[in-house]
């Protein structure tokens, strides 16, 4: 790692910004609406980069890190860990990737994140795709994904359905409230879903081309 998110702050050292901005998209929804599982369809056909920002957070707490005992306890409480090591693990694999088109699922989780984001980066996310999910459906999910996670039991799962709620939907409302949201119907099969997500970035795609 040559610096940390050099490329991708506003100003460091005096240096600015690469030419390009890269593109981002945000991608919210609740704690099992399936923002996983589309990123990794969307990169397949759009050649996006996927950074979860949860799952960021899982490899720095696993990594013997000073803040992995943090990171262990907020994430079995369903809570939002500080933007100031969030933002630093996402900068550091923006930059690591080489690619200039980032899907960023799982942030910003609240005004902290997002403000801290647009802060440090000065960059605006193109849009924000969010999957909009009954929170019946997304409890089911979550108890059979049978992926080991800490956070996947009924207890963390209300603390996150809470964290959610409170934190995460106003960052949605106020993106909603800029023209940016793109809300998707994830209550559906994976295949409808991802019909719906493609328009989405054909359409970007077609506006690039132009
Ligand atoms: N449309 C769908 N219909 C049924 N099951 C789905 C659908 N989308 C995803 N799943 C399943 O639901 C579970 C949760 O999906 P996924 O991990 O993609 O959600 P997520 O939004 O990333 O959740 P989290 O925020 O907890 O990381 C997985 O087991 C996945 O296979
Ligand atoms: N911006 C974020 C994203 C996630 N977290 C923590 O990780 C947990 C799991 O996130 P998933 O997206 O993989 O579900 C989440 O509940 C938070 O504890 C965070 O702090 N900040
Ligand atoms: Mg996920």
């Amino acid at each position: 790692m040559s610096s940390y998110g050099r490329c991708y702050t506003k100003e460091v050292n005096g240096s600015s910004l690469p030419d390009k901005k890269p593109t981002v998209v945000f991608v919210l929804g609740g704690p099992g609406s399936g923002k996983g599982t589309q990123c990794a369809n969307i990169v397949q056909h759009f050649g996006y980069t996927h950074l979860s920002a949860g799952d960021l957070l899982r490899a720095e707490q696993n990594s013997g890190s000073e803040n992995g005992e943090m990171i262990k306890n907020m994430i079995k409480d369903g809570q939002i860990v500080p933007s100031e090591v969030t933002v630093k693990l996402l900068l550091w694999a923006m930059e690591e990737s080489g690619n200039d088109k980032f899907l960023i699922d799982g942030f910003p989780r609240n005004e902290e994140n997002r403000a801290a984001f647009e802060s440090v980066t000065g960059i605006e996310p193109e849009f924000v795709l969010f999957f909009d999910c009954p929170e019946e459906e997304m409890e089911k999910r979550v108890l059979n994904r049978n992926q080991g996670r800490a956070d996947d039991n009924i207890e963390s799962i209300r603390k996150r359905f809470k964290v959610y709620t409170q934190s995460s939907l106003p960052v949605i409302e106020y993106y909603d409230s800029k023209g940016k949201v793109r809300k998707i119907d994830a209550s559906k099969p994976v295949e409808e879903v991802f019909e719906a997500v493609k328009e989405f970035f054909t359409s970007l795609d077609d506006k690039v081309a132009a």
